[in-house]
């Protein structure tokens, strides 16, 4: 398994201090267009501030307060435009199950069930999530040791376990509102994502 750089181009983004290079890749076993955004030069640091981000298009896009994921994305940018880093975008939308699965499921949480019940209802694994895309990317960038900007421990289990070395675990903030609740207490409760929900109130 191993994917090529096809094209590397300069995008600059509002209220970016640094360079902002978009990369795609060849090879992908799945073909989808994954992407690598680079701020800066993060491969020249030893262990880059890296966000593994699935696609969102109701939160990233929209804003959408039904999850935290338009928040994360920002924060990543926001972080990266100071130190560098690398921003990889996995089009993997819905935790892999795709947006109208994702609208079935939000329509069954409105009935009162629980996120990964939800996708299990709708015939689905609770996270159909592939790392793989995100593992060859680092690999075709040459970047062997991380900082992963993530609470969710199996990104770095996925990473550690592919031989790319998590220097640290950098938590993300903690964007809990009324809306997204309970789809962050169920990450908590049943992935073991390290939020902290105590201190905020929703
Ligand atoms: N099936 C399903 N997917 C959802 C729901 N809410 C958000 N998502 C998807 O969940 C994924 C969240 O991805 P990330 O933010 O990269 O990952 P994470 O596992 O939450 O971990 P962090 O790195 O801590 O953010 C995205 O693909 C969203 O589209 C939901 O209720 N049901
Ligand atoms: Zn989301």
């Amino acid at each position: 398994m191993s994917v090529t750089i096809r094209a590397n181009v300069p995008i600059p983004l509002t209220n970016q201090a640094v360079e902002t290079k978009f990369i795609s890749f060849s090879g992908f076993s799945d073909n989808k267009e994954h992407i690598a955004v680079l701020f800066g030069q993060p491969t020249e640091q030893d262990a880059p501030l890296v966000r593994i981000h699935s696609e969102c298009l109701t939160g990233d896009v929209f804003g959408s307060q039904r999850c935290d994921c338009g928040e994360q994305l920002e924060e990543a940018q926001r972080l990266m435009s100071v130190e560098g880093g690398i921003l990889l975008y996995l089009r993997q939308e819905g935790r892999g199950i795709g947006l109208y699965n994702k609208l079935d499921a939000y329509a069954l949480q409105d009935k009162g069930i629980d996120t990964y019940k939800a996708n299990e209802m709708l015939g689905f694994g609770h996270d159909l999530r592939d790392f793989g895309p995100a593992i060859e990317m680092l690999a075709s960038l040459n970047v062997k040791r991380v900082r992963l900007l993530s609470n969710n421990p199996h990104k770095a289990d996925e990473l550690e376990q592919a031989g790319i070395e998590v220097t640290e675990r950098v938590d993300t903030g903690v964007y809990v509102n009324k809306y997204n609740a309970g789809y962050l207490k169920a990450k908590v409760e049943q992935q073991e994502h390290r939020i902290n929900l105590e201190d905020n109130d929703s």
